[in-house]
């Protein structure tokens, strides 16, 4: 059965659901994050949106997408942060949600069975083509899975890889274009 957002909104009038949006970056995950979650406070949802702390690129509580569209957030630490400030509300969005610890998951599970819309957005894949932090597991747990594509900049096709431009070898590596560029397949395997 194809789920749309819709289904969703039904649904969690009787019950909390998991949306995961992954992708590359630039791929659109914050934009149509913020997509939902404004849906969701024009419909008069409580709505409650929380980031890592760590990642303070853009804005020190702002979620910020590329194209500068934004929503105002809370940084937290950790993810049992997210429960006991999540539990109150009719929607919760998690942004970069690869950077929070393995209990991110569970969290979302306790939350959706309470009755919330949990809506989270990260990188599906680290640099290396690896699976990032808490994602997979939320992925499998998940009501709906959106994967979004950039464009990729070698050759204008869709791109599900974020190559790393940068010689680190860490796998969190905090930047933007000046790091990373959105590649598909084939660009993403060219020999260096
Ligand atoms: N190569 C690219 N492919 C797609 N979008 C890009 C690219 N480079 C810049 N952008 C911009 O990035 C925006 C998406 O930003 P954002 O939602 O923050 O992505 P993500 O959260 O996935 O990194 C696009 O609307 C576009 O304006
Ligand atoms: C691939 C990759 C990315 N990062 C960092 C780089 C950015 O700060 C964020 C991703 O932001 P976006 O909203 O998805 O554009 O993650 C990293 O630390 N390690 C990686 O392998
Ligand atoms: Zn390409």
């Amino acid at each position: 059965m194809l789920y749309t957002e819709d289904v969703f909104r039904r649904r969690s009038e009787l019950g909390g659901s998991i949306e995961v949006i992954c992708g590359s970056m630039f791929s659109g995950k914050t934009e149509e994050l913020i997509r939902r979650l404004r849906r969701a406070q024009i419909a008069r949802l409580s709505v409650e949106i929380f980031k890592p702390r760590t990642d303070t690129r853009f804005d020190e509580t702002a979620v910020v997408s590329h194209n500068a569209n934004y929503i105002q957030s809370t940084p937290v630490e950790n993810s049992s942060s997210i429960l006991l400030l999540g539990s109150d509300v009719q929607v919760v969005g998690i942004d970069e949600a690869q950077f929070f610890d393995d209990e991110l998951p569970n969290v979302c599970n306790i939350l959706a069975n309470r009755g919330v819309r949990v809506i989270v957005a990260g990188l599906d894949m680290d640099f290396k083509g690896k699976p990032f932090g808490p994602m997979p597991q939320l992925m499998t747990i998940a009501e709906s899975v959106t994967k979004v594509h950039a464009v990729c900049v070698r050759c204008g096709n869709p791109a599900l890889y974020s190559y790393r431009l940068v010689a680190d070898e860490a796998t969190v590596l905090l930047g933007e274009k000046e790091s990373y560029e959105p590649r598909c397949r084939a660009c993403y395997n060219l020999p260096a």
